[in-house]
């Protein structure tokens, strides 16, 4: 064999599963009809090939690592692939079309920051995704053409508002909207000018704006650079089950935090 198929051919020996990132409708029935003896799993932000063995992803990834990772991750989390198995997984890496191979073994580690953020949290992934998604359109975009800045606080509501008071009247006092809502995302960015923190429950409720944090800060690790926003957004979530998404009015990123950690750090402009 020439030394590249047999490259190739070592890659993808002996793989239980095969898992296809967003691939084309053809591609997808050629694997089908081939009859494989692994498992041919379709993982994506939507399923487009309606494949019968479909793990979603809450967003797209730049950085393919992550993107296998968190994939792998949520292949095992439902269930599809078991820790140990061999997942060789294809990915659109340089180009729109499926172009590079890689050979993963599942496992417990490779349940990445990333993956415990959406599925590990107490508040709805959609919920996070959602939430995940005002941020970064507002780092896009600003507000009236400026640079602004948020803090969203999701899940664990309760103790959340018991770490906090309130700056101002709270807007959403009386109201029952939920984050993912249209005309919510329009109020979130519209608000996003405003001191302090969003309060959201796990289910998506706005709780309350305006809320000003006061978790225990002693020994949280933020990067330098970043103040107080970053410090009590990272601070509230060692104190509490909540997961935060904060977006820099500075450096322009999106930020999350779980556990009193960074778990996430995007630029607005790569989406
Ligand atoms: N404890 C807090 N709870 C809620 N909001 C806060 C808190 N501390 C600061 N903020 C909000 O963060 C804003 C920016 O503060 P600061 O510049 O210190 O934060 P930062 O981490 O540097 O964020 P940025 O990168 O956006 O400048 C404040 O105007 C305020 O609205
Ligand atoms: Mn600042």
């Amino acid at each position: 064999m020439d030394p590249v198929s047999e490259l190739l051919s070592g890659i993808v020996a002996d793989a239980d599963a095969v898992a296809l990132f967003s691939p084309s409708g053809s591609l997808y029935d050629r694997f089908v009809e081939a009859d494989l003896d692994a498992d041919v799993i379709v993982i994506g932000t939507e399923n487009t090939v309606d494949a019968d063995t479909f793990v979603e992803i809450p967003l797209e990834f730049v950085d393919i690592e992550d993107l296998v990772e968190f994939g792998v991750g949520a292949a095992v989390g439902d269930g599809y692939v078991e820790d140990g198995d061999v997942v060789v997984c294809a990915t659109a890496s340089f180009d729109d079309e499926i172009d590079t191979v890689s050979r993963v073994r599942a496992a417990e580690s490779v349940h990445s920051d990333l993956y415990d953020l959406f599925v590990n949290s107490r508040a709805e992934p959609d919920v996070i995704r959602s939430v995940l998604e005002v941020a970064i359109d507002l780092g896009k975009k600003g507000q009236k053409g400026k640079p602004v800045g948020a803090l969203f606080v999701v899940g664990d509501a309760g103790n959340v508002m018991n770490k906090s008071r309130p700056l101002s009247y709270n807007p959403f006092e009386k109201s029952h909207v939920h984050v993912g809502d249209p005309i919510v995302n329009v109020m979130l960015k519209e608000f996003s000018r405003l001191d302090g923190a969003f309060v959201i429950s796990d289910s998506g409720k706005i709780v309350s704006a305006y809320r000003y944090l006061e978790p225990a800060a002693e020994g949280i690790d933020i990067p330098k650079g970043l103040g107080a926003r970053h410090m009590a957004g990272g601070a509230i979530t060692r104190d509490t089950n909540a997961t935060s998404i904060v977006l820099s009015e500075s450096d322009g990123l999106v930020r999350a935090f779980k556990g009193g950690t960074l778990v996430l750090e995007i630029d607005p402009e790569e989406y």
